[in-house]
């Protein structure tokens, strides 16, 4: 990609324990850009988006937000990025006993000492961009799924973030709110001047809105391109995984310890159920 990068992953690797989870990833996304990140269960998306926020450090490879090295970033710069991020993580529930208001108003609370009145406009404003000014009383039982979704967001772009992660931001939701989401993540890319990431599995939602597509297997990208280059990739990997089949490249039987006959045999004799 030629337009300057917000985000660079040069040579990336990074294992949990003896398990190479990424195996040397190269990624540039470029500023403004939303950019999908895909791939086979287990392959190291929120691993890499984890790496990408600073809160996992690679083993090697370098990873630059801004320009600014990660490695090099002492513990307030650290701070002052991330202060620069949004996430909306898989399972970023709200807080049960904080109104969808305070919910939204809790990370300016945490890093600024903000006046009430200032506090309110800035909330609000967010709460008005998802939607949702209707709901700064209501608490999160008291939120359908794809509302409490849109709260989550609205929280997650409080503090006008650069660059926002999305983790499976469409789970769970119903079409139309999935819809919903979408087009919010897409509008407020556009309207904060941000920068997206996106780990999804719906791959034609999330088609509908990304700029630029990245798929992950193996530790590492096998194909990238816009939404209509991937779809005409001739990886075997890229076409499975897009395709939604069950079997290819990547096997459908999670493949066991050692030969199963064997290890039954050997359970048996040693009085195991396996
Ligand atoms: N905290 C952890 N401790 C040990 N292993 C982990 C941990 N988190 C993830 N892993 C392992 O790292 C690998 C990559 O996990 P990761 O969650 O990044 O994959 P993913 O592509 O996001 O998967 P999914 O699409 O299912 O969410 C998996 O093998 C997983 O079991």
């Amino acid at each position: 990609m030629a337009a300057e990068a917000l985000v660079e992953l040069e040579n990336v690797r990074f294992a949990r324990g003896l398990h190479p989870v990424l195996a040397g990833v190269d990624m540039h996304i470029p500023r403004g850009a939303i950019v999908a990140l895909m791939g086979a269960s287990g392959g190291g998306k929120t691993t890499m988006l984890n790496l990408m926020a600073g809160t996992l450090r690679p083993q090697s490879g370098q990873i630059r937000i801004a320009g600014q090295d990660l490695q090099m970033l002492n513990e307030d710069a650290m701070y002052g990025l991330r202060r620069q991020m949004g996430m909306l993580f898989q399972h970023s529930a709200l807080f049960t006993d904080l109104s969808a208001f305070e919910n939204v108003a809790f990370p300016l609370r945490r890093h600024f000492r903000l006046p009430e009145n200032v506090l309110r406009k800035l909330v609000m404003m967010k709460l008005e961009a998802v939607g949702l000014r209707g709901a700064a009383g209501l608490f999160p039982a008291e939120l359908s799924g794809g509302m409490g979704r849109r709260i989550a967001l609205a929280r997650a772009v409080v503090m006008d973030p650069m660059l926002i992660f999305y983790d499976e931001p469409f789970t769970g939701l119903d079409p139309i709110s999935v819809g919903i989401i979408a087009s919010l993540i897409k509008r407020l890319n556009t309207a904060l001047g941000a920068t997206s990431v996106l780990v999804s599995h719906d791959v034609e939602e999330t088609f509908s809105i990304a700029d630029y597509g990245f798929i992950l297997a193996g530790g590492k990208i096998i194909a990238e391109g816009s939404p209509a280059d991937l779809r005409a990739s001739d990886s075997a990997l890229a076409r499975q995984f897009l395709g939604g089949q069950p079997d290819g490249p990547v096997p459908f039987h999670y493949p066991a310890r050692q030969d199963y006959a064997a290890a039954l045999r050997d359970s048996h004799a040693a009085g195991e159920v396996l």
